[in-house]
């Protein structure tokens, strides 16, 4: 078996034009287009790159973009008063703190300090506690990337057998919270799990967020299954030039599943489509409009 490719490039595309077409109509409402502040820290070279591709999808898909670049030295103090001018400031929808940010900063009172409906994240406790137990909340943009992609094309998941490796807050926690509430049977697999090829020979949908280059090997995989691998990671191959690798032997387990993403143009550009997404619902909820349809 030849696994069908998932494309989540095309699929963020999509979701980014619907983006799109709900911020100029929210945009005729209100006067306005929603906004999106994006805050970095310092000059963490990956962080300043992704920072600019969230910068370039905001404004492509009409979105109003704050950025904030302010230097490493910053101190706990001095960022928390930015994002208390961020939560205070009325033309800013969503506010997005780019992690990691650098050692000496508090970082759980930074996303704490966040007004959680603006929160595009969903790192802010109150949203993470809201997901937990079923209620509307802003989700974390990589998880739910993750779901649609999933829902695009797999469909229906209820009863299936969902394995998670990692349990991070930014993936792996907030991943099976949406697995469970899609009705999967849902196991949480880490670095102690016992016997971790034979857990995941079990899942029907195998979601990898563990950050281990090509950890998961092809005959881990059940015959059919969807994999997502969340995975990136830049190795050095032996030639001397830098490959993106994800969490799963890409070429081994392609023969034997049913779907799975590519490293990149799978998960990534989800991430992306999904904080312009969380944005343009933010933007919806803090005006008393409707959560916008489709999205
Ligand atoms: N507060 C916060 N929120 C985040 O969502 C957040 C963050 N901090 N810190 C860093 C991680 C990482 N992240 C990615 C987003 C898109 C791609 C992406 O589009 N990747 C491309 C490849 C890019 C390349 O070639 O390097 C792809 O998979 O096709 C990757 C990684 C968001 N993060």
């Amino acid at each position: 078996m030849t696994a069908e490719i998932i494309d989540g490039k095309a699929t963020a595309a999509e979701l980014r034009q619907k983006v799109a077409d709900v911020g100029a109509e929210f945009r005729q409402k209100t006067g306005r287009a929603p906004g999106l502040a994006v805050v970095l820290v310092g000059e963490h070279p990956p962080s300043a790159a992704y920072v600019r591709s969230k910068v370039k999808a905001t404004l492509e898909a009409g979105l109003q973009s704050f950025e904030h670049k302010i230097p490493a030295e910053t101190t706990t103090e001095e960022l928390l008063a930015l994002v208390d001018r961020l939560n205070a400031d009325p033309a800013v929808d969503g506010i997005l703190v780019q992690l990691p940010l650098p050692k000496h900063v508090d970082e759980q009172a930074v996303l704490t300090r966040v007004d959680p409906d603006k929160d595009v994240d969903g790192f802010h406790p109150v949203n993470v506690g809201r997901l937990s137990i079923g209620l509307e909340a802003l989700v974390p943009c990589t998880p739910l990337g993750c779901l649609k992609l999933l829902q695009k094309y797999v469909g229906d998941l209820s009863g299936l057998e969902a394995v998670v490796i990692g349990r991070s807050n930014i993936v792996g926690k907030p991943m099976a919270q949406l697995l469970l509430e899609a009705n999967c049977t849902v196991t949480i697999a880490h670095s102690r799990t016992r016997d971790l090829p034979e857990v995941v020979r079990r899942a029907d949908i195998v979601v990898a967020a563990v950050g281990r280059p090509e950890l998961v090997r092809g005959s881990w995989i059940k015959a059919g299954a969807s994999v997502i691998d969340v995975g990136q990671e830049r190795v050095e191959q032996p030639d001397g030039t830098r490959k993106l690798l994800g969490d799963v032997a890409y070429a081994e387990a392609a023969e034997v599943a049913g779907s799975i993403t590519p490293v990149p143009g799978g998960v990534g550009p989800m991430t992306i489509a999904c904080l312009l997404r969380n944005t343009a619902v933010a933007a919806h909820r803090r005006e008393g409009l409707p959560d916008p349809e489709g999205l």
